[in-house]
C-alpha cells in the first residue's frame, strides 16, 4: 500500500455515490420540547406551521431549535455557513459564528476588510445555513445584510477573549501572508504593543473589525423524514407580512 503525504497508509477510496443516511428516526430522546415537537397531528417530529408562533413567527421556533442544538451537543451549534456575492456574482460560502439572533436578525462579527465584508459592500445581502444534520434540521435565513453599530461591535469586542482579540487585531483576513512564522512574528508584535498576551490593557477594537446584521426577509425551517419526503415550512416577507408556505420537499 502506497503512503499518503504524512506517512499514513493510504486508506481505500470511499464510496461517495453510495454514502447516505437516512431520516426520520426522531431526534436523539434527549432532546427536545415534548410539548413543541408534538405538534397538531400529534406526531412528535413532524414539524408543522403550527410550531410557529410569537412576532416575527419564525424567532421562537429557531430559539427552540438552538436550545436543543446546544443540548445535544453538537460541535459549535450556532455555527452558520454563510453565502455572500461578490462583484462579479460569484458566490462563496464560508463559516461564521451567529452571535445575535432575534427579532431585527441574525448577527455576527468579522473583517470588514475581507473577503466576505468586500463581497457585503458589494452586494449587501447574504444567506445563512444552520447545519444541524445530528437532529435532522436545518434552517436557512436570506436578507439585506447592515452593518451593526460601532457601540454594539465593541459590547461584543469586550466578550471576546484577548488572545481572539489580539490575533483579530494582528490579522488582515483574508490577505495573504508568506509563511506561518511571518504570521507569528506579527500576532507577537501586536500582543508586545498591546502590553503582552497577558496583559492587562485593553485592547482596542480594530477599525476593520465589527458585525452585521442579516435581517431576515426568507426563513425556511427543514427537517428530515424517511425516504427524502422532509418537511419545509418557509416563512417570506410579503408587503409586512409573513407568508407561511410548506414546500416539496
Ligand atoms: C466553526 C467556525 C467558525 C468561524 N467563525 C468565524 C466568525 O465568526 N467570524 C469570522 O470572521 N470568521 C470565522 N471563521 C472563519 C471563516 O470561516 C473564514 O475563514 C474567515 O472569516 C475568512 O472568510 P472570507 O475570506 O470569506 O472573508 C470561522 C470558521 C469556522 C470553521
Ligand atoms: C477568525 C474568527 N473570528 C471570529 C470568530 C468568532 O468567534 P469568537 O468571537 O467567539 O472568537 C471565529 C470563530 O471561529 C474565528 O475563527
Amino acid at each position: 500500500m502506497s503512503e499518503s503525504i504524512d506517512g499514513a497508509p493510504r486508506r481505500p477510496g470511499i464510496d461517495l455515490p453510495n454514502m447516505r443516511v437516512g431520516y426520520g428516526g426522531g431526534i436523539p430522546p434527549n432532546v427536545g420540547d415534548g410539548d413543541r415537537a408534538a405538534g397538531a397531528d400529534g406526531v412528535r417530529d413532524n414539524l408543522d406551521p403550527s410550531w410557529l408562533r410569537g412576532d416575527p413567527p419564525w424567532l421562537d421556533l429557531f430559539e427552540v431549535w438552538l436550545h436543543e442544538a446546544l443540548d445535544a451537543r453538537i460541535p459549535e451549534p450556532n455555527a452558520m455557513v454563510l453565502g455572500t456575492v461578490d462583484a462579479h456574482g460569484l458566490p462563496a460560502t464560508r463559516t461564521v459564528l451567529c452571535k445575535g439572533a432575534d427579532a431585527a436578525g441574525i448577527v455576527f462579527f468579522t473583517g470588514y476588510d475581507s473577503d466576505k465584508g468586500h463581497d457585503l459592500a458589494a452586494n449587501p445581502v447574504a444567506s445563512v445555513t444552520f447545519p444541524w444534520i445530528a437532529l435532522e434540521r436545518q434552517v436557512h435565513f436570506r436578507g439585506a445584510v447592515v452593518r451593526v453599530s460601532p457601540e454594539e461591535t465593541q459590547d461584543y469586542w469586550y466578550k471576546r477573549p484577548r488572545g481572539s482579540q489580539l490575533s483579530a487585531l494582528a490579522s488582515e483576513q483574508s490577505r495573504p501572508i508568506g509563511s506561518r512564522a511571518e504570521l507569528e512574528a506579527k500576532a507577537a508584535d501586536v500582543a508586545a504593543r498591546c502590553g503582552g498576551i497577558d496583559g492587562d490593557t485593553p485592547v482596542p477594537v480594530p477599525p476593520q473589525w465589527g458585525g452585521y446584521r442579516l435581517e431576515p426577509a426568507c426563513v425556511e425551517f427543514w427537517q428530515g423524514r424517511a425516504n427524502r419526503l422532509h418537511n419545509r415550512i418557509r416563512l417570506t416577507m410579503v408587503d409586512g407580512v409573513w407568508e407561511v408556505l410548506r414546500l416539496q420537499p
